[in-house]
């Protein structure tokens, strides 16, 4: 199993790219089911889940070839309709084949999803949509089946909460239902807007895409896209924590700003010096002789997001005083606080709040990573920590995140994979 090797204490200098969003390219990956041709998505990154969704979409007859960052995805050969636990029990955004495949073949019978274990993350709500549009749906050993035998037709949704994926799966569907969809209490992340941008291309007009009301007008038949897929706004802003820890300083290159305002809020709450030139999309950020402490609350968008929480987590247990942390959506996201508080940090978790002592230095030892962001802060530790880090379970790192460690490696952190036998 690879783990990863960080001597802490270099100084992070130079420039350091983003890569396409992970969460952005699974939705578009799955419109792909929705046409008879071929789909390219540009930007994709090279990781795990991407290639976990290329097998899967494979295994329904749409075959997936890279070319560098773009993915060439073939709709015209979808057969398949069955999404086999195997190849949807290591995330979540597999539960995403559901509306297309339902809306395009009548019938989709898809495992409930796996997933970063941190929290309950039921998936009725994706249901009650796809009711909503005329389905007949049922679960049975695990797997959601469901059927649309004269076609789904549009209608009006409201979701119980804003549910990202959810709200994906809807629009996915809706594409090729009769009529016009509505969509209330949508998520307006920025993963949505470009599911939204992207159906525009396949020939789908989606309005209010941003906001908590979406219209979709479905169609009969749509088109393959071309789309480039948006900038990875949580890759951004873990490298940019990178930064606001080692930073002398650090730019952060091809991120879509807007995107991280409640981010570059807190950080510069906390001390941080940061320049932003919009033109250049690039974010340069310069590690603080003191980080102060400050508060969050995690929140859908434009909150601050619950996939940044355990990375500003890192600054936070070295700061000056006391931070409070809540964590608003997933209810058993704070796993990565052990493994800080065993490279010394002082948190200290009940229910869902972490309050964070700051402490002087957090000092490198072996740590286990628990879901894909809590790699990410350890990661983070290790880059600060006195000595030597090992991060142990590294491969849910590489579901969500381009080669992270050769970015950090290139603008001078000590950091080396090896394979533990
Ligand atoms: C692949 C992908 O894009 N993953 C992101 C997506 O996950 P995902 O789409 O799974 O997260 P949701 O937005 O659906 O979840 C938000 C909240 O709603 C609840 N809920 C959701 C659906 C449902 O049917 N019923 C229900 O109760 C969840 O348990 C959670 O408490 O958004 C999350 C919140 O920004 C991010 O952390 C994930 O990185
Ligand atoms: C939680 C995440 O992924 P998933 O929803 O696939 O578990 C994430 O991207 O941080």
């Amino acid at each position: 199993m690879d783990a990863l090797r960080i001597v802490g204490g270099a100084a992070l200098r130079g420039v350091v790219d983003v890569s396409g969003a992970k969460n952005a390219s699974l939705p578009a990956m799955a419109a792909a089911l929705l046409a008879d041709g071929t789909s390219t998505l540009r930007g994709a990154p090279d990781l795990a889940d991407i290639r976990t969704l290329a097998t899967l979409l494979g295994h329904l007859g749409v075959r997936t070839t890279r070319h560098g960052n773009d993915l060439a995805m073939d709709g015209s050969g979808l057969t398949g309709t069955e999404a086999p636990y195997e190849l949807v029990r290591t995330m979540r955004a597999t539960i995403l084949v559901l509306g297309p495949l339902l809306a395009r073949c009548g019938e989709a019978k898809v495992s409930l999803p796996g997933g970063c274990a941190i929290g309950a993350r039921p998936v009725d709500q994706h249901l009650v949509g796809l009711r909503a549009l005329g389905a007949e749906i049922g679960i049975s050993h695990g797997y959601v089946i469901a059927r649309a035998a004269k076609g789904l037709v549009g209608a009006d949704v409201t979701f119980d909460m804003q549910t990202v994926t959810g709200t994906e799966n809807i629009m996915l569907a809706a594409a090729l239902a009769k009529g016009t969809t509505r969509l209330h209490n949508a998520a307006c992340e920025p993963e949505v807007v470009d599911l939204a941008e992207l159906l525009a291309k396949m020939g789908v007009p989606v309005h209010g895409a941003g906001t908590d009301c979406i219209t979709i007008e479905g169609q009969k038949t749509v088109s393959p896209y071309d789309h480039h897929v948006v900038a990875d706004r949580i890759e951004c802003g873990t490298l940019l924590i990178a930064g606001a820890l080692a930073g002398y300083p650090l730019t952060v290159r091809g991120g879509n700003i807007a995107h991280q305002e409640s981010l570059l809020h807190k950080l510069r709450t906390m001390g941080c010096s940061i320049a932003v030139d919009a033109p250049q999309k690039s974010i340069t950020i310069a590690k603080p002789q003191v980080v102060g402490p400050v508060e969050v609350q995690t929140a859908p968008y434009p909150g601050f997001p619950t996939d940044m929480q355990a990375q500003l987590m890192v600054p936070m247990a070295l700061a000056s005083g006391t931070s409070v942390f809540t964590e608003t959506i997933f209810e058993n996201r704070f796993m990565h606080v052990d493994e800080l508080n065993r490279m010394g940090a002082n948190i200290r978790v009940d229910g869902r709040t972490a309050v964070v002592h700051g402490v002087k230095a957090l000092s490198g030892t072996t740590v286990m990573a628990t879901d894909l962001r809590a790699s990410a802060c350890l990661v983070l530790a290790g880059l600060v920590a006195e000595g030597e880090t090992t991060v142990r379970r590294v491969y849910h790192l590489d579901r969500g995140y381009e080669g992270l460690e050769k970015k950090l490696a290139k603008v001078g952190a000590t950091i080396r994979r090896f394979v533990e036998i």
